[in-house]
């Protein structure tokens, strides 16, 4: 019988979106696995086994093998920098990383900025020669400029809704995101007719990126 694909897949609001984007390109995925709170999931009819991990932690399975791809967010790439490939955009959980502030904000010599996302924010205002002291923060972001912890942060932003409620503005886009398919590269030799079927059955659905 042939190994199942490992694939290391994102808990939280990615998921149901993945699980439905396997479906649409024909695989097999029983409804009842969106509520689930097993960790290691069989999907033998669909010849895989998901690995439920944390999303910031997908690259890290899939960079040491443990899993063979995984789905994530683009901004979790970039942020993590792990020397895995990048296969496919797949489209979903679309949203984009910005730069936000309240709308009385005035530059000032040195701005502190908070974010998820210290390595991305760091090289975004290195390269426009700007110097700013980043602050990791792990959740809620939009706080720290309305406490005084920071004069900007470096955030998603989806609907709008959080900043609208919070009287924050997007002051700039610095990327649109959304989640790839990626792979660990020996595994993308060794399994790479599994792979390839994959890639083969998800592209036709993806395509044109942009409109999901
Ligand atoms: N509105 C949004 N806010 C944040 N991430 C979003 C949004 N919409 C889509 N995404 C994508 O979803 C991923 C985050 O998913 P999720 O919020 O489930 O994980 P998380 O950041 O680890 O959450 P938590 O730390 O709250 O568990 C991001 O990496 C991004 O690619
Ligand atoms: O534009 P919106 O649709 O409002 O989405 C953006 C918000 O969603 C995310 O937060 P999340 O819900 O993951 O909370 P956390 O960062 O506090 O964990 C993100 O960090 C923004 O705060």
């Amino acid at each position: 019988m042939q190994e199942l694909l490992k694939v290391a897949m994102p808990k939280g609001r990615i998921y149901k979106q993945a699980c439905n984007l396997l479906r649409e390109a024909g695989l097999p995925i029983p409804d009842d696995f969106d509520e689930s709170r097993k960790l290691i999931i069989p999907v033998p009819e669909a010849g895989m086994q998901f690995i439920m991990a944390k999303p910031v932690d997908v690259p890290t399975y899939v960079e040491y093998g443990v899993a063979d791809i995984g789905i994530v967010g683009k901004d979790v790439l970039m942020e993590e920098n792990k020397d895995v490939y990048e296969l496919l955009d797949l489209g979903i959980a679309r949203c984009r990383m910005s730069v936000i502030g309240l709308p009385d904000w005035k530059p000032v010599i040195h701005p502190r900025v908070a974010t998820k996302y210290p390595s991305v924010a760091s090289q975004y205002f290195r390269e426009r020669g700007q110097q700013v002291d980043v602050i990791k923060l792990n959740g809620s972001i939009e706080l720290a400029p309305l406490i005084g912890l920071a004069d900007r942060i470096v955030d998603m932003v989806e609907t709008g809704a959080t900043l609208r409620e919070n009287g924050l503005v997007e002051m700039e886009e610095i990327f649109t995101i959304t989640s790839r398919l990626i792979a660990n590269r020996v595994s993308y030799r060794m399994k790479n007719e599994a792979i390839q079927q994959l890639c083969d059955l998800l592209q036709p659905i993806i395509a044109p990126v942009g409109k999901r």
